[in-house]
């Protein structure tokens, strides 16, 4: 039985026009049995995500503030949205019960912070069961409990346990033509809620395609495919046909929010191809991530950036002498929970790329302190602001002229480099460069690798 995993993010399912829009689309299709829905996502440029709302009902909840505004705004929300697709407002009083319910219970602050970011999903998942059911589809709600997704015990930052995957399978049996599954959260294995990280429910989609097996995972967002570059900064890039699951994840991990990076691998373990398109034109075929594709004659498929990074700077005379340095680094990062992206080093320097927002003044404080007396090191230092710039492609290690290709490029932007990582990784080439001077890189480098 062939089977396929639809996936819809909070830009397709923001407001009623947008969950008919979807209806469509999963009719149109018998075999679009398992339905992964977010939280009502943006419906323009301004709009806010319901769970960014939500966690700020949380926040200010905990905090004694004001928080009714933001309970306004999220009832507001699913009124309209129930009220539009003619459903009966007993809904309505259900879900305002629930997160009236789930903001006055007695829950640890952290607990309760993932099951308020929880009922954006879930909330909307009942929603667009009921009426998928309204206009006379066999579908059904089903909680990610009931599913069988069982995860780690890290409140907002979840991973799935094996076990999951055997009670999934199972779902392919249940009588309903579709079925209904909040994204975003599961089950640890003593009952508590646990969010995936941001974005997450791509994660839940994958996860579901893994469990099902099914033939295809297909994520519905807002626009037609993976562009080569970030839309945001390049006007009207070209798009990405097929990239290979390690392709898509480097991509992911440094900048192209479109799909999370750690949904890649539920997918590819079990060789599910995964298909990127647009609920708003959803005849085009989109982009399609795959195990294997045809070599092409431009190895580079894409460039990503993010921000939000910094480096550690550690220099000693003899560091490569000194036997279990690196390690006894690591542990003191370790033992302040902040985990490490890259650490490009030399002869007597290492240094340490982490992401930003785990660290607060105190906490750097206390680990430059820890490095310079535990390692006796000669300098240590925190540079902020921080940008990366991944150049992706398959074949990049054994294509000659790439590096020119890109510091020509940053060169000619008038870029400096901080940074250069090459050979760690077989499909990407890694750049370090100022915050500010992104925008103007990554235009460079989309002219000089797709235009030239
Ligand atoms: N390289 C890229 N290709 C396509 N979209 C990208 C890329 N990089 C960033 N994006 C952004 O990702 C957005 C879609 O992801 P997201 O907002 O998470 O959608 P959804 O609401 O479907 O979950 C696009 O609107 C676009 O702004
Ligand atoms: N709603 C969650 C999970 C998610 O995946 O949302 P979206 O599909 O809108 O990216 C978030 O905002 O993080």
């Amino acid at each position: 039985m062939s089977v396929k995993v639809a996936k819809f993010g909070g830009s397709s399912v923001a407001d009623a026009k947008q969950i008919k829009k979807i209806s469509t689309i999963i009719l149109d299709d018998p075999t679009r049995k398992f339905v992964i829905v977010s939280a009502p996502g943006k419906r323009h440029e301004n709009d806010f995500k319901m769970t960014d709302i939500l966690i700020l009902l949380a926040e200010t909840y905990n905090n004694q503030d004001v928080f009714e505004n933001y309970l306004d705004i999220i009832i507001k929300r699913f009124s309209e949205i129930i009220t539009d697709l003619n459903l009966p407002s007993t809904l309505i009083h259900e879900i305002k019960d629930t997160i009236i319910s789930t903001i006055s219970s007695d829950l640890p602050y952290v607990r309760k912070l993932d099951a308020i970011k929880a009922l954006g999903e879930d909330c909307n998942a009942k929603v667009i069961s009921t009426y998928l059911e309204s206009i006379g589809v066999n579908a059904t709600y089903m909680n990610p409990k009931d599913a069988g997704i069982v995860v780690s015990n890290e409140p907002g930052n979840a991973q799935i346990l094996q076990e999951s995957f055997q009670s999934l399978y199972e779902l392919r049996e249940h009588h309903c033509d579709v079925l209904v599954i909040p994204g975003f959260f599961g089950y640890s294995k003593e009952g508590h809620i646990v969010t995936f990280s941001r974005g997450g429910s791509d994660i839940t989609g994958a996860i579901v395609a893994a469990g099902v097996q099914a033939n295809l995972y297909e994520n519905f967002t807002d626009v037609d495919s993976v562009f080569t570059v970030n839309p945001n900064i390049v006007n009207n890039p070209k798009e990405i046909k097929t990239l290979t699951y390690k392709e898509m994840r480097e991509l992911s991990y440094a900048g192209f929010s479109v799909f999370h990076d750690e949904a890649l691998i539920p997918a590819f373990r079990r060789s599910i191809p995964v298909a990127i398109k647009n609920t708003n034109n959803p005849s085009l075929p989109g982009t399609l991530v795959v195990s294997e594709k045809q070599k092409q004659e431009n190895c580079v498929v894409g460039i990503a950036s993010d921000t939000g990074f910094c480096t550690l700077y550690v220099g000693k005379y003899l560091m490569n002498r000194e036997l279990g340095f690196g390690r006894k680094l690591f542990h003191i990062l370790e033992n302040e929970s902040v985990s490490f992206e890259h650490t490009p080093s030399g002869i007597d320097d290492m240094s340490v790329i982490i992401r930003e927002h785990q660290l607060t003044p105190e906490k750097e404080a206390k680990i430059m302190k820890k490095i310079k007396e535990e390692l006796k090191a000669d300098t240590v230092s925190i540079h902020h602001n921080l940008a990366i710039i991944m150049i992706v492609g398959e074949g990049i290690m054994n294509t000659i002229g790439i590096a020119k290709k890109a510091t020509t490029a940053l060169t000619d932007a008038g870029v400096n480099i901080n940074m250069i990582n090459q050979g760690s990784s077989d499909v990407s080439m890694m750049f370090g460069i100022n915050a500010e001077d992104i925008d103007s890189a990554i235009q460079s480098l989309y002219h000089e690798f797709f235009e030239n």
